[in-house]
C-alpha cells in the first residue's frame, strides 16, 4: 500500500510523469537544452522563487504550533539560502545582474503558478497550502533522482551540471523528504472527501509546473 503522499501522485500520474520527465528536464540532463531556454527559465525562476518564499512565509503564519512553524521556516530557508544562492551565482555567470532580474516582467506561466499557490494558501488551511507547494519542493527532488538514474544524464561538460547537482544534493533531498514525511502524517488523518479536494490542488499545481517547463523550452512571454 503506497503512503498517502504517493497516493496523491498516483491520482494524477499522467500529469506527474509529464512534469518529472519533461523534455526540458531530459535536455538539461544530457546538456542539449538551448542556452536561451535555460536563461529564460532561470530569469523567471528568480521571480518564481520570490513568490514561493512568500508562500512559505504564509505557511509560517498558518502554523498552529512550533513544530509546524519550524518546518515552514526550514523550507523558507531552503528557498532563500540554498536555491536563491545558486540562482544568483548562475545569473552572475551568465552576465545577468539582480537589478535586471528585479525589473523583468513575469510571464503568464509564472503569474499563473505563483498566484495559484498563494491563493490556495490564502483560501485554505496549512495542509492545502503545503499540498499546493509539494510539486515544487518534492517534485524537483524526484526530478533530481530521475535524472541521476538515467544513462543519458551527464555532468562532465554539461553547462547545467550545477543545476543537476543542486537537486541531487543531500541538503535539498533531506528538505524534500522531511516535507514528504510531514505530508504523509497530515494526509493520513484526512477523510476521503478532503483527500479528493487535495488531489485537485496537487494535480493543478503539477500541471502548472508542466507549463513552467514549456514556457522555458519555448521561451513564452
Ligand atoms: C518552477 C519551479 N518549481 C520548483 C522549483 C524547486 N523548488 C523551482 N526552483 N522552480
Amino acid at each position: 500500500m503506497p503512503n498517502p503522499f504517493d497516493r496523491l501522485i498516483e491520482a494524477c500520474h499522467h500529469d506527474w510523469r509529464a512534469y518529472i520527465e519533461h523534455e526540458f528536464v531530459r535536455r538539461l540532463g544530457d546538456g542539449s537544452l538551448p542556452e536561451a531556454s535555460f536563461r529564460h527559465y532561470l530569469e523567471q525562476d528568480y521571480l518564481f522563487l520570490g513568490h514561493f518564499a512568500r508562500a512559505w512565509a504564509l505557511a509560517l503564519y498558518k502554523s498552529r504550533d512550533f513544530d509546524e512553524l519550524r518546518g515552514a521556516f526550514d523550507r523558507l530557508k531552503t528557498i532563500v539560502d540554498l536555491e536563491l544562492g545558486l540562482h544568483l551565482d548562475y545569473c552572475a555567470q551568465w552576465g545577468i545582474d539582480v537589478a535586471t532580474l528585479d525589473a523583468l516582467p513575469e510571464t503568464r506561466a509564472t503569474l499563473a503558478y505563483t498566484r495559484y499557490v498563494l491563493d490556495a494558501g490564502a483560501r485554505g488551511d496549512l495542509l492545502e497550502l503545503r499540498v499546493a507547494l509539494a510539486p515544487c519542493l518534492v517534485g524537483y527532488a524526484r526530478i533530481g533522482k530521475w535524472l541521476a538514474s538515467r544513462a543519458e544524464t551527464r555532468l562532465e561538460g554539461n553547462p547545467y551540471a550545477a543545476w543537476i547537482e543542486m537537486y541531487t544534493d543531500d541538503a535539498y533531498l533531506s528538505a524534500a523528504s522531511e516535507e514528504e514525511a510531514w505530508l504523509d502524517q497530515a494526509l493520513a488523518e484526512q477523510p476521503a472527501k478532503r483527500i479528493a479536494e487535495l488531489e485537485v490542488v496537487f494535480r493543478d499545481a503539477t500541471r502548472l509546473e508542466i507549463d513552467f517547463w514549456q514556457m522555458g523550452l519555448e521561451r513564452h512571454a
